[in-house]
């Protein structure tokens, strides 16, 4: 009887090593299709290949367990694979917290972004004047404020919106910004003029309507400046993250990220403001975070509370627009803040201990 037990027992244990042998392959197939999904922005985790490949498998079971218990083995194995890419995944992203556990600093000469200082980036939705242009400028700069910001390639809605005056309006921004001792930013909206962006701009800008302009992205991983990058409109953290890591994998490291409000089916503001993706941010990357609280909230009323709120949450900086007069601007000019307007944000922003209910 204990010859018939032992010879049992050498069977299982060869059976044992078989198994292993097999499972390991299956993750080593996993891992390589793990790869493919990182390289396509694709999730991990899917269902319906899962429920596929539980159905297959039970139409060929036979016995002796339970269908049951065949469907929990396997989905077992199957939560053993997501664990094996999610953590591929999140280590070999560039960007990622795992990857790198310290903040990245951006630095603009003397001039740092994710170091725990707040910085703004407050300007003029587009460059209209020279003289527009100044006139903010000279109030930002007043109220401590080290980046203007000022449209120049305006992607619109309608093709017959204001376009922005190009280079002649990079041209502007950085001459005013020298007179003003001002970084400037301004929006880059095709591969071919991030060498402008280079020319003329201390941090080139990626709007969120090319969030996912991939040729675009990897020209900004290749230039010597630095990228804020907005959220796409529908964007998911995931595609966000993603999207920084098609830059940084071109050799630029320095981004900030840019919530900027996401499209839900709300509307009392012009986007949804996703507050607590600063606090997933930060958690997921390195990356500096910075809130746009013109074109997430749209709205004047709700600048000051927004700002407010990404400053409690953890942004690193404000991006918000100024105009001399929004009533007569060629864009945004719903939205832009008047100087006066201006003066009673920032005022409010940088002395928290008189932050008034509004
Ligand atoms: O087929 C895939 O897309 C895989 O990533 C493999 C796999 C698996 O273990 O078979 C892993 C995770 C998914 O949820 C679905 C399937």
């Amino acid at each position: 009887m204990n010859n018939q037990l032992d010879s049992l027992r050498d069977e299982l244990d060869q059976v044992n090593i078989q198994l292993l042998e097999l499972i390991n392959k299956r993750g080593q197939l996993v891992k390589e299709l793990g790869d493919i999904k990182k390289a396509q922005g694709m999730k991990a985790y899917d269902p319906e290949r899962e429920r596929d490949m539980l159905n297959h498998i039970v139409e060929q079971h036979q016995g002796p367990f339970e269908y049951s218990t065949i469907e929990h083995l396997f989905k077992e194995i199957f939560k053993a694979a997501k664990e094996l890419q999610e953590d591929d995944y999140h280590k070999t992203l560039l960007v990622s917290r795992d990857k790198q556990p310290t903040d990245t600093i951006v630095a603009v000469d003397d001039l740092h972004i994710g170091n725990g200082e707040q910085q703004f980036v407050m300007g003029p939705c587009s460059v209209e004047s020279f003289e527009q242009v100044d006139q903010v400028a000279e109030v930002v700069k007043k109220q401590g404020v080290r980046i203007l910001r000022g449209g120049a390639f305006k992607p619109r809605t309608s093709p017959y919106d204001f376009q922005g005056l190009g280079e002649e309006g990079l041209k502007i921004l950085r001459d005013v910004g020298d007179r003003h001792g001002l970084k400037v930013v301004s929006e880059i909206t095709h591969p071919n003029d991030i060498a402008l962006g280079e020319k003329y701009l201390d941090i080139i800008q990626i709007g969120a309507r090319n969030m996912q302009n991939f040729d675009l992205l990897k020209e900004a991983g290749k230039a010597n400046v630095p990228i804020i990058l907005k959220r796409g409109l529908a964007a998911t953290i995931n595609e966000f993250l993603n999207a920084a890591e098609y830059i940084v994998s071109q050799g630029n490291p320095n981004i900030i990220l840019c919530e900027r409000g996401i499209r839900t089916y709300e509307t009392a503001t012009r986007n949804t403001l996703d507050i607590t993706a600063v606090p997933v941010l930060k958690r997921e990357t390195h990356l500096p975070v910075m809130v746009d609280v013109t074109h997430s909230t749209g709205r004047r009323d709700l600048l000051l509370p927004a700002a407010k709120a990404a400053l409690a949450i953890g942004a690193d900086g404000i991006m918000a627009e100024v105009h001399p007069d929004p009533a007569v601007a060629l864009s945004d000019s719903q939205q832009q803040m008047d100087i006066p307007t201006f003066e009673h944000f920032i005022q409010n922003l940088r002395q928290p201990s008189l932050l008034t209910h509004d």
